[in-house]
């Protein structure tokens, strides 16, 4: 079984004891653990001598109205797979343990990247995630720390916070990993009904349908994937976009390169996000 540490006192007693020998990689979670996050651990296991995983719901990256109080919560369960997966360290800290004077104090608040695309549907929703981003930093100390590129926005954003703050820590990307029939894995589609999951699949199709027409430009990228997901009825879109994954600006009509399309829609009230990348322009 992983050791359970579920104080940051106790975490930051232990840690620091087996840094001395070991490098730390570290997974940041909420739990409600699939084979998403277990090949995030993975990659952790290649990259550190020991691996701490974190389950925290951090309630300051929710909006209020969002699905703070029903995020799945299966501890039990996440800890089976964690221990049969290898991992060492498994820091469960309590809310008000990270946030004793609740979470309107100081906080880390992104560039210009943070006020983009999910910034847009989901208010502050960044500075919560980079606030415990940095606290998990400072508390476990990792050498390495692996993040999805699942959640790109926020993968780029903590590349940026790793480099704006001079940080000491090699931040690792892990491809997405699907269901066989495309669907990303994540936590929030255990909320889906039997249909609702069918037209979930609207999404994959959206960024299919945009990166094979990348000869095509922009604008016809966006219209074939905003198709594919109009055609369902269950599905409102929160938006198709395309950045250029090097700076994560949006690109205009004008742009050929390498691009990463990201969608983001509700399937009934759950709410999903993917991406893709795909080639702008004559491909050579
Ligand atoms: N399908 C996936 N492939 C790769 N990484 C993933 C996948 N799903 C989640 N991750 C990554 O796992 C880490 C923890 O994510 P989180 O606990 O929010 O899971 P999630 O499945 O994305 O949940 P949610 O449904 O809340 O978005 C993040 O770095 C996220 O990008
Ligand atoms: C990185 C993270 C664990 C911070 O709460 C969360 O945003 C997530 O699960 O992707
Ligand atoms: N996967 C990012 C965490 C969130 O949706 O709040």
């Amino acid at each position: 079984m992983p050791h359970v540490l579920t104080t940051i006192a106790e975490a930051k007693e232990v840690l620091p004891e087996i840094a001395k020998s070991d490098t730390i990689a570290l997974v940041p979670t909420m739990g409600a653990l699939h084979d998403g996050h277990l090949s995030l651990v993975d990659i952790a296991k290649r990259s550190a001598t020991k691996t701490v995983v974190s389950v925290f719901v951090n309630p300051m990256q929710f909006a209020p109205g969002e699905d703070f109080e029903r995020y799945p919560r299966t501890f039990d369960d996440d800890l089976a797979k964690l221990d049969e997966a290898g991992v060492d360290y498994v820091f469960a800290p309590a809310v008000n343990d990270m946030y004793p004077d609740g979470v309107k104090q100081t906080r880390v608040v992104g560039g210009y990247a943070a006020g983009l695309l999910e910034a847009a549907h989901r208010l502050a929703h960044f500075d919560g995630v980079l606030t415990v981003v940095t606290k998990l930093f400072n508390i476990v100390r990792p050498n390495v720390a692996v993040f999805g590129e699942k959640d790109a926005q926020q993968l780029f954003l903590v590349r940026r916070l790793v480099r704006d703050l001079n940080l000491d820590i090699d931040v690792v990307g892990a491809p997405i990993v699907r269901e066989d029939d495309g669907l990303a894995l994540s936590s929030r589609n255990r909320y889906l009904s039997t249909e609702e999951r069918a037209a979930a699949l609207s999404l994959v199709r959206a960024l299919t349908a945009a990166a094979s027409n990348g000869d095509r430009g922009i604008r016809e990228m966006i219209s074939q994937a905003q198709g594919a997901l109009m055609d369902e009825k269950l599905v409102k879109m929160d938006y198709v976009s395309i950045v250029d994954p090097e700076r994560f600006t949006l690109v205009n009509e004008a742009y050929t390169g390498k691009a990463l399309v990201l969608v983001a829609a509700k399937v009934g009230t759950t709410r999903l996000i993917d991406n893709m990348s795909a080639y702008v322009g004559e491909y050579r």
